[in-house]
């Protein structure tokens, strides 16, 4: 439950969401928040939603993950700070598509570091402290687009693929203290340079047609670490799209 612990005192039980500062991460920190979670969040970019969120009592961490020293300066902050972990949640992404400005290279690379280097470093880090809890959950990010491709989304798609293919080796690994599962969302909301076309679009992708807003997440989530019986598994959050495209 949420300590009220002050800076100095360590966390037990901890939620990590990694990304939190916007959008669903943000949304989740809250929600979990206001269910008596000691949520930590961390962040790359400063704004006003950091402010706000510690305002609510939400630990917030500044971290770029695009370096290894972010990396390991973020496993350094939460071993200090963490007598405990009960949830580590990889939401941390960029959704990068292929183009004439970036090299494939640099695309790659980045992809994979947010999607795949950073949980696969950050769940071998922090198992000890997932372990030492009542019940560890580890819940991986990934895409509805694992199952598919993407021809605009190509290196984005492949990380995502090898963070889901990482959820059977963890949850095999850590289990049974520790369960790993993956949520697969299809759309779940939009960026606000989305225009009207493009929305529509997307929403008839599915059988649900509806941008169905962060708390399908939320209660998704809550569903898996409320489950003791669920590990190794991946949640299809995407409104029925794989139906849709066959109508
Ligand atoms: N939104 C949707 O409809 C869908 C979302 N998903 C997945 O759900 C999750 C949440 O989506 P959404 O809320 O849209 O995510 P966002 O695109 O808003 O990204 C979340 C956060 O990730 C952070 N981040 C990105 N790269 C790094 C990095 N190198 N180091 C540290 N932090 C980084 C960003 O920080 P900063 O703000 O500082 O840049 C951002 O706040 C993601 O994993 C996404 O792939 C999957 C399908 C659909
Ligand atoms: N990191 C992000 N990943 C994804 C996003 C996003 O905004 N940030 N958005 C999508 C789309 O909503 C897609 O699911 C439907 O067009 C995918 N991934």
């Amino acid at each position: 439950m949420n300590s009220g612990s002050s800076d100095q005192q360590q966390l037990t039980n901890a939620v990590i969401i990694t990304g939190g500062a916007q959008r669903v991460g943000k949304a989740l920190a809250i929600a979990l928040a206001q269910q008596g979670f000691d949520v930590v969040i961390s962040y790359r970019t400063m704004k006003p939603a950091v402010t706000e969120l510690r305002e609510l009592g939400i630990h917030c961490q500044q971290a770029d993950f695009s370096s290894q020293t972010g990396i390991d300066d973020f496993i350094g902050w939460i071993n200090q700070k963490c007598g405990s972990i009960r949830a580590l949640i990889h939401n941390a992404s960029d959704w990068l598509a292929e183009s004439a400005d970036v090299s494939p290279q640099q695309t790659m690379n980045q992809m994979m570091q947010i999607h795949a280097m950073v949980p696969y470093q950050l769940n071998l880090a922090l198992a000890e402290l997932l372990q030492t809890s009542t019940q560890g959950d580890i819940i991986h990010l990934t895409d509805y687009v694992v199952k598919t491709g993407s021809k605009k989304h190509i290196a984005y798609a492949a990380s995502k693929s090898a963070l889901e293919n990482m959820t059977k080796s963890f949850a095999a690994l850590l289990a049974p203290k520790v369960k790993v599962n993956a949520i697969a969302p299809g759309l779940i909301m939009f960026n606000e340079h989305d225009d009207e076309r493009y929305r529509e679009k997307a929403k008839r992708k599915s059988l649900m047609a509806i941008e169905p807003g962060p708390q399908v997440v939320i209660d998704t989530i809550n569903y898996i670490i409320n489950n003791p019986y669920l590990t190794g598994s991946c949640v299809d959050l995407d409104g029925g799209r794989a139906l849709a495209s066959k109508q």
